[in-house]
């Protein structure tokens, strides 16, 4: 066995490993990366790259089939499933060297392409090498839940980690799941000339505001995606290209083809956490607010410290760790200021409470100030005037926003900024946007909330009276 001795070690090259290996080696730390799959984890690989990648593909057919309203002739789009995944591919393929073994060497990193698990609490196993290192930060990631619902291991199936390599367009696709994962690839596949049945035990993009869920629902319904709520799948069979769900209640889905996306499990297991004295809980590793595990020379990041799942979390993990343990500086985490996106057609965003959320921790206290796209001048150019935005607010400042409409995936970020400063309603509406712009609705949203304070208001119009006596 070779020993290594590191200041930091990090067990997992995904979203928040790398970052935190990027960082830390730039600032002067000896960092060793452990690595036994893909470098670029779940994102680059089987998550948000493809996907939206697919979702790119998709948004060109349904262009095509639907131009008529610009004045440009509807084409039947000629899908080749294949070449579309042979575009997912190439797009993985631009973005990997990023994330690549190469370019971590050349940051300084020592990459061992091996699976990590502990042998005690300060060392850990990678092949034929043991590390030591001063602080270890698990970054692991997340996999694909499979429920266990009776004959599903006897039919083949998909995942998001089989989806992109398929070559040949599914007649039709049975999905168990409507969360983002099973709703983004409802519609690219409906969207790709696939059949498409959803199958939700629950309500389908069920942790969103019901409004904004609905308009996106109605808008999948509407291009043939067939949603099945409140029923779960019960029983499965069939084989390649015959495929049954049971429900529950009796009724069969028939299609060609099952992705099951019904939620994710933490990677834990390879880790043989016990040696090393780190305890998990139901949805992963358990930390603190400074994402220390129950050993505190170790931490956990991203998708196996079972929060928020997103490539943006688990950077943003990888700051605060990177913090921690560089510079030894108290640093915890924030949540309230976190977005999400789902990246339909129209998108869905959220960020902070939304409407219940807000109803329920403030009461008769919130404000809601809504703006509809129907009255942006872009989308209506754009012929996407459908959505709106809501920000809750709490005596004059911000505690939520939901949109759900075009682009609103770029639109919630600044409301992240307005979220982590505390800001005003009133530093809001001092903002000029460009017009004409889908970014208007930000300001709009401002402006509707100060509207019933200023128009139509007595003492504002006997002020206004008063000056206008007064003024030259
Ligand atoms: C279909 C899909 C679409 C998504 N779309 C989005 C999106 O649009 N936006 C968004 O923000 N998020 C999206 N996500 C979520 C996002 O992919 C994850 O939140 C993110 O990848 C988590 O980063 P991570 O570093 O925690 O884990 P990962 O990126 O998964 O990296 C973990 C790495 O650790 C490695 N590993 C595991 N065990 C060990 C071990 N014992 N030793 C060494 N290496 C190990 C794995 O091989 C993997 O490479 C999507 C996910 C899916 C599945
Ligand atoms: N745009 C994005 O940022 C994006 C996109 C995709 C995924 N992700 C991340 O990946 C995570 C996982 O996504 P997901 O969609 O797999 O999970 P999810 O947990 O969000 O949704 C899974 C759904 O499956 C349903 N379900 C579970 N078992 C079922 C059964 N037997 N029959 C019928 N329905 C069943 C659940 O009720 C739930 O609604 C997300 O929470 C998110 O963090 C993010």
């Amino acid at each position: 066995m070779q020993r290594i001795k590191a200041d930091i070690l990090v067990i997992g090259a995904g979203s928040g490993g790398l970052s935190v290996a990027a960082g830390a080696s730039q600032m002067g730390a000896n960092v060793v990366l452990l690595e036994g799959h893909e470098m670029g984890g779940d994102c680059l690989n089987y998550g948000c790259v493809p996907s939206k990648a697919l979702i790119a593909s998709a948004k060109a057919a349904h262009g095509q089939a639907h131009a008529a309203a610009f004045g440009v002739a509807d084409q039947a789009p000629q899908v080749d499933y294949a070449a579309a995944m042979a575009h997912v591919r190439d797009v993985i393929a631009r973005i990997a060297p990023v994330d690549s073994q190469e370019r971590f060497e050349g940051l300084g990193v020592r990459v061992i392409r091996e699976y990590g698990r502990f042998l005690s609490e300060t060392e850990v196993q990678a092949g034929d090498r043991v590390i030591t290192a001063r602080r270890i930060v698990i970054a692991t990631g997340s996999s694909p839940l499979v429920p266990p619902v009776p004959g599903l291991d006897k039919v083949p199936y998909l995942t998001n980690e089989t989806l992109f390599g398929l070559n040949e367009r599914p007649g039709h696709l049975l999905i168990i799941g409507g969360g983002p994962i099973g709703m983004e690839m409802a519609q690219a596949h409906v969207r790709l000339g696939c059949r498409v049945t959803v199958i939700e035990a629950d309500r389908a993009l069920g942790r969103e505001d019901p409004e904004a869920a609905a308009l996106i629902l109605d808008r999948l319904r509407a291009e043939g995606v067939e949603i099945v709520e409140a029923t779960s799948a019960g029983q499965v069979r069939g084989k390649a290209g015959a495929i049954d769900i049971v429900s529950t209640g009796g009724r069969i889905f028939s299609g060609t083809h099952l992705l099951v996306a019904a939620g994710r499990k933490a990677n834990t297991e390879r880790l043989n956490l016990e040696a090393a004295g780190i305890e998990t809980t139901r949805s992963g590793i358990r930390t603190d607010a400074g994402l220390r595990t129950t050993n505190r020379r170790v931490y956990a990041i991203g998708d196996v410290a079972g929060g928020l799942q997103f490539t943006h979390v688990a950077g943003y993990h990888a700051g605060i760790v990177i913090r921690s343990a560089l510079f030894g500086l108290p640093s915890r985490t924030k949540t309230a200021h976190i977005p999400r996106a789902t990246y339909t057609d129209p998108e869905l965003a959220q960020v902070g409470l939304t409407d219940a959320e807000a109803r329920d921790r403030h009461g008769g206290r919130v404000e809601i100030a809504r703006f509809d796209y129907l009255h942006n001048d872009r989308a209506i150019a754009e012929r996407s005037a459908e959505g709106f935005i809501k920000v809750m607010v709490v005596k004059g400042r911000p505690v939520g926003v939901t949109i759900a409409g075009h682009q609103a995936g770029e639109h919630i970020g600044l409301w992240s900024l307005v979220l982590i400063n505390n800001l005003k309603m009133s530093q809001l509406a001092a903002m000029v946007s460009p017009y004409p712009t889908i970014g208007e609705i930000n300001k709009r949203a401002a402006g509707a909330y100060f509207s019933p304070r200023l128009f139509g208001n007595r003492t504002v119009e006997r002020v206004v009276g008063l000056v206008q006596r007064w003024l030259p």
